[in-house]
């Protein structure tokens, strides 16, 4: 079953196209990243799968139901952006009195744990540091148990220890066989804590696999190696090869078929090869390659 399905979904503000025609399945169960640059429409499609924004054309589905029925069902959970908790009340209070909203929340014990907020049941909202405030509000999403959470940008702000055990959190309530959906512009985030890496740029899907899928689908391998004074002409047209950089006696080739290459390199080229080195192009430059074309 499709716990979200996105069909030919646009959102226009003005003259903006914020979102142009995405399309989009998530089965039940997945974790899935969507990565994108600064403006490539991840909020505006995260707000319309929580029907706080409305469309301008195409049908968005969760759990087969329109997302305000969804919501209404509680069986979404979100944490958006931004969003005030209530100074005044403990942590306690304020996940105890969340979770009363919901017909079938979780118990107090085990949001508070999976939270990470065991120790800090007693401290007001006031006093928690940004990555404590961040984990009262991922147990405010959870603590209807929704079968969907959706987090938008949740350890933006988070030093490196809040954003691990972040994470450490969300893969244990994703355990259960929840589907999450978080947007996101930390390629390794996307690439350690999901399945599959949705990138979007410009409103649209620009690659949707694995993170090793989308590694090897934008260009696979950098062969670098010192060219001295010997002439550049002919390297781009070597096997596999799909772009060629020189500079200050230096070249760099990116390829799809690293064996292809280097063999052409040393059997069909006069050149006299030193220094080589081969890189996997990492996902950043994957990232960077793709939403660079689209
Ligand atoms: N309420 C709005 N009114 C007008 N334009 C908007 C509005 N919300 C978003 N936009 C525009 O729509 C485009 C997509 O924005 P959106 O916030 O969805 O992108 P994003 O991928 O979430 O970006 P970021 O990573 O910076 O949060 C941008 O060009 C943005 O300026």
């Amino acid at each position: 079953m499709n716990a979200i399905a996105f069909t030919d979904v646009r959102k226009n503000y003005g003259d903006v196209l914020a979102v142009d025609g995405l399309n989009l399945t998530v089965e039940a169960g997945r974790t899935v990243a969507l990565l994108g640059p600064n403006g490539a429409g991840k909020s505006t499609s995260i707000n319309m799968l929580l029907g706080l924004v409305r469309p301008s054309g195409g049908r968005i589905e969760v759990f087969g139901h329109l997302p305000d029925e969804a919501v209404a069902r509680g069986e979404v959970g979100a944490m958006l952006q931004s969003g005030e908790l209530i100074p005044e009340l403990t942590v306690m209070e304020l996940v105890d009195f969340v979770r009363r909203l919901y017909p079938r929340p979780l118990d107090l014990d085990e949001i508070l744990k999976m939270a990470d907020l065991s120790d800090l049941v007693k401290r007001r909202a006031s006093k928690l540091s940004g990555g404590q405030t961040q984990r009262v509000r991922f147990a405010l999403a959870i603590a209807g148990a929704p079968r969907l959470l959706v987090l938008d940008e949740p350890t933006a702000a988070m030093d490196v220890e809040s954003r691990q055990r972040f994470w450490a959190s969300m893969r244990d309530y994703a355990a259960g066989g929840r589907t999450v959906l978080f947007a996101t512009h930390y390629l390794e985030e996307a690439d350690e804590n999901s399945d599959r890496v949705i990138v979007v740029a410009k409103g649209r899907v620009v690659a949707d696999g694995t993170a090793a899928q989308i590694k090897a689908g934008a260009g696979g391998y950098t062969v670098s190696f010192t060219l001295g004074g010997q002439p550049a002409a002919g390297l781009d047209a070597l096997p596999g090869v799909s772009a060629v950089e020189v500079s200050a006696g230096a070249a760099t080739l990116r390829t799809t078929d690293l064996d292809a290459t280097v063999t052409a390199l040393y059997r069909g080229t006069s050149l006299e090869i030193r220094d080589l080195k081969v890189t996997g192009a990492d996902l950043e430059d994957a990232f960077l390659a793709l939403t660079r074309e689209s």
